[in-house]
């Protein structure tokens, strides 16, 4: 029944004493977590006893047990250990093992991950490495840094530090005679076990059990999913869907049911309005939620966190993956999902009583692009020797390039891929090799207090708000692409409930040091990273009667189409804005030679005004407010704009006579007693 009519070779790796190996990762938003179940395969490949976990899952003791070690992690913040390695990392500090040797019968490696356009690169491996080397733990193989901003991504330096590292194992941890390692052609076997629970059958898993009594697959109106999406087609085209601006239908909406993810609460759509004209290139959304919070009433300050949004699978593509598995006869059936011990992953939460259907629409990506582990366990599930041969040559690790020219540049889904390959038949046993959804981050816009008052009287009712730029582009390929996310944000109908969750905010300063309100301010955003400088300027005017000065420079294309808030601006005390219009070029400025001079001296673009150009332009300005102490905060797109803001910084820095030259400038930005420099980027 929905079983696969596939069957793909499993092999189980030999039992060897002693050889262990323990892999911990830290990861805020899934890369390195991804890394680290790879590395986990691949030792397992080797016959490894192999345990993968989250650093904070793991007490230092246990370290003691294994005698190898691999520790993956990325950088978060400003140079920040990831959320999930806070506790082993404090441990790992606590000065009493200083000059201890406590690490000395550990045998590690490290891999880290980062974007190399924040000023702390990879500063978390780095960290971590050090004090495990202090601590007298030893290296058995050479670290890994991966740098998001390489052609290839993280894959340009994962790729051959993995095979290396692969080569090094067999090569200091020999197997037994007769023992090989296995092929990548055998499926290894999964660490958990799902099957269909019986209707009448009472379960105490988690998935089971749903305590309103609603159906987990049902509308508000009490239709049932699958009812409704027969219904839908046979219907023709349009009817009773209402069209959106650009003629296209909206598709229905994905089910309200939440997850029981801990932490996590309901808000209510208050607002859904897009902030940039219709013809504008961009859909940017001002959403407002309503959130309760329950015995708490007055000032509550939200500046500086960020809102975690939940997205959900539409029910047509469900339907369509359905379909191509073959699975229309368990997908309404409720699972049971168990675990081997230990190897529960913390991050899947789902619906109580799920069928197959409620994790696809809540649990699973599967509209992401697939990462190559997940074409090569495609590769198991097919008969078919051309689409199997296909999708090893993809999966090969030797040649990224294919595997990116088929996947990462075209944004191919993986719902389109399984398309593609027709003769890949999954069964629902192996429904956890899909990738999980993980909520999206949202800075919000808005601090202050947010508090909704009636009568004069505080409520524990509260309003949050975001600024939400909508993924929606054509690739090389000529297909329009929406993230997930966006998509789910951009139909999303004002009165519906969804989860949240808050991230407390990752600034290098305590928020509630009263100096914040008080210090100057330099602020650079470019587009919805306006977000929580918004957010960040409400609490200064309200704690505070005298707000410190505050410099904006801000960069969008047109001072017309994306000009956030501008009309707020003008009521911030001690507030003085210089905004930066990419696409508005004034040709009358061109010809003056004046400007011709600084355009050719690098100041003043007049074809390509950004905010590293504005901030040389106003060098004078910038230079006043270093010169006090200030807080600098850096909001907006990764890539390319981190850095020039930094060098537009250091280049004022110089040009104002704060420093004598661009070495000092460096060395000044660095240093916590003249600046704090907060970057959040993405
Ligand atoms: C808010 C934020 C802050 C970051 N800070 C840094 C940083 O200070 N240094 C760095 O090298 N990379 C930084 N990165 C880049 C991440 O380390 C990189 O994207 C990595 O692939 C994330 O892996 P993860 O999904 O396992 O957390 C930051 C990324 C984000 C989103």
């Amino acid at each position: 029944m929905g079983e696969s009519v596939v069957a793909a070779s499993v092999a189980k790796p030999a039992t060897i004493e002693g050889r262990n190996i323990i892999i911990l990762y830290g990861s805020e938003t899934g890369n390195g977590e991804e890394i680290a179940m790879e590395l986990a395969k691949m030792a397992e490949r080797l016959h490894f006893n192999t345990i993968v976990d989250e650093m904070d899952g793991f007490k230092l003791t246990d370290l003691l047990r294994y005698s190898l070690a691999i520790f993956v992690t990325s950088t978060t913040g400003q140079g920040d250990m990831p959320k999930n390695t806070t506790t082993l990392w404090k441990n790992l500090r606590r000065t009493k093992l200083n000059n201890t040797n406590c690490l000395a019968p550990v045998k590690f490696s490290i891999f880290g991950l980062g974007d190399s356009s924040y000023p702390k690169f990879n500063w978390a491996a780095r960290k971590l490495r050090v004090r495990l080397l202090q601590l007298g733990a030893s290296e058995f193989f050479r670290p890994g840094e991966a740098d998001e901003r390489h052609e290839n991504g993280l894959d340009s330096i994962y790729l051959p530090w993995y095979q290396e590292l692969r080569d090094s194992l067999l090569a200091q941890f020999p197997l037994p005679e007769g023992i090989d390692p296995i092929r990548d052609d055998a499926q290894l076997p999964p660490k958990y076990n799902i099957r269909l629970v019986p209707s009448t059958t009472s379960v105490t898993d988690e998935t089971a059990n749903d305590e309103n009594g609603n159906g987990p697959s049902q509308f508000e109106d009490g239709e049932d999913l699958a009812a409704r999406l027969e219904r839908m087609s046979t219907e023709s085209p349009g009817h009773e869907t209402p069209e959106q601006k650009d003629g296209t239908e909206i598709p229905i909406f994905p089910p309200a049911k939440l997850l029981p993810i801990p932490g996590s609460f309901t808000a209510e759509v208050l607002c859904n309005k897009r902030v940039t004209p219709d013809d504008h290139w961009q859909d940017v959304r001002h959403i407002e939620l309503e959130v309760r919070s329950p015995g708490r009433n007055g000032a509550i300050s939200f500046a500086g966190q960020t809102l975690l949004i939940y997205p959900k699978n539409y029910p047509e593509d469900v339907q369509k993956l359905i379909n191509l598995m073959k699975w229309a006869d368990v997908a309404e059936q409720r699972i049971e999902i168990n675990w081997d011990k230990n190897t529960r992953p913390r991050d899947y939460h789902f619906p109580q009583g799920a069928t197959v259907r409620d994790v696809l629409t809540h649990n699973f990506d599967i509209t992401a692009v697939p990462k190559r582990t997940f074409l090569e366990f495609m590769a198991y599930h097919t008969n078919n020797p051309l689409e199997k041969e296909r999708l090893q040559e993809l999966t090969q690790r030797g040649d990224s390039d294919e595997f990116y020219d088929y996947t990462s540049r075209p944004r191919r889904t993986i719902l389109e891929v399984l398309e593609d390959f027709p003769g890949v038949k999954i069964p629902y046993t192996r429904l956890l090799e899909f990738p999980i959804i993980r909520p999206r981050e949202f800075s919000l816009c808005n601090g202050g207090d947010p508090t909704v008052h009636e009568d004069g009287e505080p409520t524990n009712v509260y309003k949050l708000e975001i600024l939400a730029a909508l993924v929606h582009y054509r690739t090389i390929i000529r297909k329009p692409r929406q993230g997930l996310c966006s998509r789910y944000l951009r139909n999303l109908p004002v009165g519906t409930t969804i989860q949240i969750g808050i991230k407390p905010p990752s600034s290098p300063f305590a928020m509630d040091d009263p100096t914040f309100y008080t210090r100057p301010l330099i602020g650079v955003a470019t587009g919805t990273g306006i977000a929580p400088f918004r957010a960040l300027l409400q609490d200064r005017c309200l704690r505070e009667p005298v707000v410190g000065p505050t410099l904006l420079f801000f960069g969008c294309r047109n001072s017309s189409a994306d000009y956030h808030f501008q009309s707020e601006w003008q009521t911030v005390p001690n507030l003085v804005v210089h905004p930066a219009f990419s696409r508005d070029v004034d040709a009358s400025k061109e010809e003056d030679p004046k400007l011709a001079l600084q355009r050719a001296a690098g100041i003043y673009d007049a074809g390509k005004n950004y905010v590293q150009h504005q901030i040389r332009n106003h060098a004078a300005e910038v230079g006043r407010l270093l010169k006090q102490n200030p807080i600098i905060v850096v909001c907006g797109n990764s890539g390319r704009m981190p850095k020039s803001v930094r060098e537009a910084l250091e280049d004022a820095a110089v040009m104002s006579g704060v420093v004598k030259d661009k070495e000092e400038a460096k060395a000044w930005f660095e240093r916590r007693e003249n600046c704090v420099y907060w970057q959040e980027t993405w």
